[in-house]
């Protein structure tokens, strides 16, 4: 193996069921590779409905301790956790960089932000208050309690295999909840690691499983188990959608963390300077492969040539390669097909009239993971990339003449997660935050992530939110109780 590891105990490639590391039933296994160098890094018990029932049944009969600990006690536990996996914070970044390609600064950013949930829940599990209500008559008393929902489903996905993962375990065990976690199969590794450092802060056995593998068979067995009563889910709409339908048949509760099609407007009365540093951060940050990258980049007409010139110069500073190696800005997208995917929406714009200002060759796709860095001008609401989530590092930039023009083009989709608008004009910046149909707006802001903030999205970009006062919600049942006959 190609990992280099001052904690080797950290990589591990067994499922993670009831507190033990178990090969899957059937000795099968999942092949992990490198998307920096195609080598294969390891192989992953592949598991499929038996071991994730099994796991239901352990993460049932665990969680009954773990609801039944003081919320302090949780707090603790977890709070340890976020101190391991600070403590490891290099080692992790490395697994994570070796099996999905980031920027090892990044992924040591991201091992960062994932440990930021796990402490902030640490805090938050003391807070599950509830509430008294003024009764209907006086011989009433009402008083509402917040209780876990239950044992919970976790499905997450390869463009952030620590922090996806961290943000729903943590506020799941805050609220006393156990959880059963499919990570993607391309990125096993960072969620096993988390493990690890879970079961040695003291996260008792069962509270916490891990297994990836058969996809459907696990999806069918999570979402159709009436012990589950919780799902929450990061990655593609049309697998949300598939989920949400699976969720019917027992009426879980759900978390949808699904795709985007973040507008990033740019005003006459911006300042450029600011708006290029945005723009990058934005949209080349995991190499555009995340829900909250820009993807279409709007600009005012009177700092449209200015604009596209600044981001050309600075787009020119990035550099493509193996994220372990230092100075790299941008590295492999996580696989061939998703180069295919990305290749095909600026083919698809250059046919149709765009202007390639940055970027490579387009008549052959890489034979590699790389893509460079792209901008493409000239850009019409007829092109693909102006409806499709591109998840590559392309930055198409459209052109548009007033305020009412802008936000018609940012709300004309189906999504709504984030978006990002820059301007000087205090006026504007009320209007235009009201006016946009997302769940999270930046502005003069390319980067909107944070524990303490609620993250998610409205219309088929989701619902539910991650992070934040609200974040427990998502994992609480409100429970009235009437007390009668006390005049
Ligand atoms: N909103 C976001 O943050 C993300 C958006 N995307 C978008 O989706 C596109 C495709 O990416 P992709 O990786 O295929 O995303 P998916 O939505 O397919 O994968 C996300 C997670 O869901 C799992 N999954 C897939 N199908 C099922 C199923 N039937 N039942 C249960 N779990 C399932 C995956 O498992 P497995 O890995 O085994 O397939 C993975 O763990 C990207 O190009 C991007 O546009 C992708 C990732 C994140
Ligand atoms: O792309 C995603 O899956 C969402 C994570 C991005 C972030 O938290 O900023």
């Amino acid at each position: 193996m190609s990992i280099q590891l001052q904690d080797p105990s950290l990589l591990k490639t067994q499922a993670y069921i009831n507190g033990q590391w178990v090969e899957s039933d059937d000795n099968e296994t999942i092949q992990i590779t490198n998307p920096s160098t195609g080598e294969m890094i390891a192989e992953v018990a592949s598991c499929g409905e038996t071991e994730t029932n099994r796991a239901i049944e352990f993460a049932e009969e665990a969680m009954q301790s773990w609801k039944q600990k003081p919320a302090k006690e949780r707090a603790n536990i977890l709070r340890k956790w976020f101190e391991l996996v600070m403590e490891n914070q290099e080692d992790l970044a490395q697994i994570l960089t070796v099996e999905q390609g980031k920027p090892i600064a990044e992924a040591r950013g991201e091992i960062a932000y994932g440990a930021n949930y796990i402490e902030w829940f640490a805090e938050e599990a003391k807070r599950v208050y509830g509430d008294t209500i003024p009764a209907p008559a006086g011989d009433k008393r009402i008083v509402c309690i917040k209780q876990p929902i239950g044992v919970v489903a976790c499905i997450t996905p390869w463009n952030f295999p620590n922090a996806m993962l961290a943000r729903k375990i943590a506020p799941a065990l805050a609220a006393g909840c156990s959880v059963v976690c499919k990570p993607a199969n391309e990125t096993p590794l960072s969620a096993l690691a988390l493990a690890v450092l879970a079961e040695r802060a003291g996260i008792p056995a069962g509270v916490i499983n891990i297994l990836c593998g058969k996809t459907i068979e696990i999806g069918k067995a999570l979402t159709q188990s009436p012990i589950i009563r919780k799902l929450t889910f990061t990655g593609s709409t049309a697998v949300g959608k598939l989920l949400i339908q699976q969720c019917a048949s027992t009426v879980k509760k759900t978390t949808m963390e699904l795709g985007g099609n973040a507008p990033f407007i740019v005003f006459d009365d911006a300042d450029i300077d600011q708006a290029v540093q945005g723009a990058i951060v934005s949209k080349y940050r995991n190499a555009g492969q995340t829900c909250v990258c820009a993807n279409r980049i709007l600009v005012q007409e009177g700092v449209y040539d200015q604009f596209v010139a600044a981001l050309a110069k600075a787009v020119e500073t990035l550099s493509v390669g193996d994220g372990l190696k230092e100075g790299v800005s941008i590295g492999p997208l996580i696989t061939k097909t998703a180069i295919d995917n990305v290749h095909s929406l600026v083919k698809d714009a250059v046919e149709k009239g765009a202007n390639l200002v940055a970027g490579s060759d387009i008549e052959t796709a890489p034979e590699d993971c790389f893509y460079q860095p792209a901008i493409l001008t000239d850009v019409s609401e007829d092109m693909r990339v102006f409806r499709e989530e591109i998840f590559g590092p392309v930055a198409p930039i459209f052109k548009f003449s007033t305020e009412d023009e802008a936000v018609a083009m940012a709300n004309d989709t189906e999504f709504g997660l984030a978006c990002y608008f820059y301007t000087q004009n205090l006026g504007r910046i009320w209007r235009v935050s009201e006016a946009l149909e997302y769940g999270m707006v930046g502005v003069n802001e390319g980067i909107i992530s944070n524990e303490m903030a609620p993250f998610g999205g409205v219309k088929e970009s989701g619902n539910g939110r991650e992070g934040s006062k609200y974040g427990l919600d998502d994992y609480l049942e409100i429970k009235y109780i009437c007390m009668g006959g006390l005049a």
